[in-house]
């Protein structure tokens, strides 16, 4: 005991607190709280010390740090803390927010067996078909916002999920669950949307894990309360309820329409592939991948835009490489990603530039531990500020808050035409961003989401010019509370056809799509 007492006193360095409370209130109170982390690595280095309600917490900031402790040493590193309320709403089923169990790794790998390299690549066809509808719908839709039209955006995951006929994003839910709205966190706010419901679904799993957002975390007693008098455990055992109605209803639907079985949920029901799942767990499986999937892909396409809307330059550097490689004649696909770096270097850059999720669901250290001289206590929360991580100047250069896809870049020559530039040796087999995690719970749908986005971006690309709306006045952001995802950035842009004949080519597309699917 004595020695452990001594080992503390080397926990990492970090801002002062206050009695009891701790550093929550200084956590609690920030709404982007990444920028607050960022600033504490700053003062503090690699990993900084945090106490809430006498419970460590400790957040990782360098990639090196984060690949020591979650990488190399990932058997220590790969639990989440307890969170009670998620527990209720259902998170052992849910696998970004589950516990290192048995029950996780069933899931992992049923998901694994679906979504790896290899088999990410038979979704691109159908990835392709909806970004062709999305960039149609940039284009030619004005009735939807630009938020709802890039919502739909994450379609292509959908399809990936559910199959494409079964999950028509343009028509609303008509079983419309029996709800009432609520603006709270604390609540599952449900509506007749389905996108709307699953990236809903996301907000309140991640704020049950927030720290410092539920005092039962910190005072385990409180869980003894029956329902009656613990209204956070009413409210999260009837969300669990609602949100298995919505999976279990969606995975039933795709399962019964994929007649191609070529949908993530139509590969589930091979009791082999996912062994040790009931149906119950896959329609959740299923559930949480769409949820974990769809805002996150969303809001990076959110980003690219604002980012081309931004930089006419790189713009018209994205075009001169796509008018080399692809011409005119023909859409780029996904064959056509190693020859086009200067595209894959604008889909690494907004990963790096603006992360969907600027930090990460804590981990638990399940053993005492040291790092660079510094102890981690067995228990301690550990947060990944991936957010840091990216904009870390040691390895970005000064620049780190511009938007420059030429930084993966090896020989890139603003002023030439050439196309004698690759991307740099040490990118070709590494994101260049941290933005999908560490170890053994490192995004799952990763090579997936990067088919996406690069199918989706430089159809966009290859078809559009984008331009920012000049007299546009932001309308202030929507202000979440305890959230780690990065909200959507406010902007607003035009769309027109890059040359003569790509309407018409993108309308042609469009109808042949639409035509199969009748
Ligand atoms: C730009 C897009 C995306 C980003 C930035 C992203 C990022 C992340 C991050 C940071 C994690 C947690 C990693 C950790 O704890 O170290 C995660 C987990 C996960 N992601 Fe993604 N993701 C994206 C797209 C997707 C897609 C398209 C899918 C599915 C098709 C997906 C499925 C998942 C799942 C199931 C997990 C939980 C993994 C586990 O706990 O074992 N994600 N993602």
């Amino acid at each position: 005991l004595y020695l452990r007492a001594q080992a503390r006193r080397n926990v990492p360095p970090g801002p002062r607190g206050w009695p009891i409370l701790g550093n929550l209130p200084q956590v609690a109170r920030e709404s982007r709280v990444w920028h607050l982390f960022d600033k504490w690595k700053e003062e503090y280095g690699s990993l900084t010390y945090l106490n809430m309600l006498g419970e460590d917490f400790i957040i990782i900031n360098t990639r090196a740090a984060a690949i020591e402790l979650c990488e190399r040493r990932s058997a220590r590193y790969s639990d989440r803390p307890r969170s009670i309320v998620s527990e209720y709403i259902g998170s052992e089923m849910a696998m970004p927010f589950a516990r290192y169990t048995k029950s996780w790794q069933y899931q992992r790998r049923a998901i694994h067996e679906v979504l790896h390299t290899g088999v990410s690549l038979q979704y691109t066809p159908v990835q392709l078909e909806e970004a062709i509808i999305l960039t149609h719908k940039l284009l030619f839709d004005s009735s939807a916002t630009l938020r709802e039209k890039l919502n739909g955006s994450a379609a292509t995951v959908l399809s990936v999920i559910y199959g494409k006929q079964s999950f028509p994003v343009s028509v609303k839910d008509e079983r419309k669950p029996d709800v009432t709205v609520s603006e709270t966190p604390n609540q599952l706010l449900l509506t007749s949307d389905p996108l709307q419901n699953l990236s809903n679904i996301g907000h309140r799993l991640t704020s049950s894990i927030s720290p410092g957002g539920y005092l039962v975390d910190y005072f385990r007693v409180l869980d003894f309360l029956p329902p009656s008098l613990a209204k956070w455990k009413r409210d999260a055992q009837r969300d669990h309820k609602r949100i298995s109605k919505l999976y279990e209803g969606y995975y039933d639907d795709a399962v019964r329409m994929d007649q191609h079985r070529a949908s993530l949920c139509a590969k589930l029901t091979d009791t082999e592939l996912a062994s040790g799942l009931s149906v119950k767990e896959k329609a959740w499986v299923a559930g949480v991948t769409s949820t974990a999937a769809l805002e996150t892909t969303s809001t990076t396409m959110s980003y690219f835009l604002y980012a081309m809307s931004c930089d006419a330059n790189i713009q018209r550097r994205a075009h001169m490489e796509l008018d080399r490689v692809v011409g005119r004649g023909r859409i780029p696909t996904i064959s056509d990603m190693d020859s086009l770096p200067y595209i894959r270097a604008i889909t690494q850059e907004v990963l790096r530039w603006n992360p969907p999720l600027p930090i990460i669901a804590p981990r638990r250290a399940s053993e005492d531990d040291w790092y660079e001289g510094h102890f981690i206590p067995k228990n301690a929360a550990l947060m990944l500020n991936i957010w840091s991580m990216n904009r870390d100047k040691d390895v970005y250069g000064p620049n780190v808050d511009e938007f420059q896809p030429e930084r993966f870049l090896e020989s890139f020559d603003i002023s030439s035409n050439t196309g004698d530039f690759t991307l740099k040796a040490e990118y070709q087999n590494n994101d260049g961003h941290n933005a999908y995690g560490f170890g053994r719970r490192k995004c799952v749908g990763r090579h997936v989401a990067d088919n996406s986005l690069f199918i989706g971006m430089s159809l966009i690309l290859w078809a559009l010019h984008i331009e920012p709306v000049k007299d546009y006045k932001p309308k202030g952001e929507i202000k979440r509370v305890v959230d780690t995802a990065n909200p959507v950035p406010d902007f607003a842009c035009t769309f027109i056809p890059r040359f003569p004949g790509a309407d018409i080519m993108l309308q042609n597309l469009h109808s042949e799509i639409i035509r199969t699917r009748e």
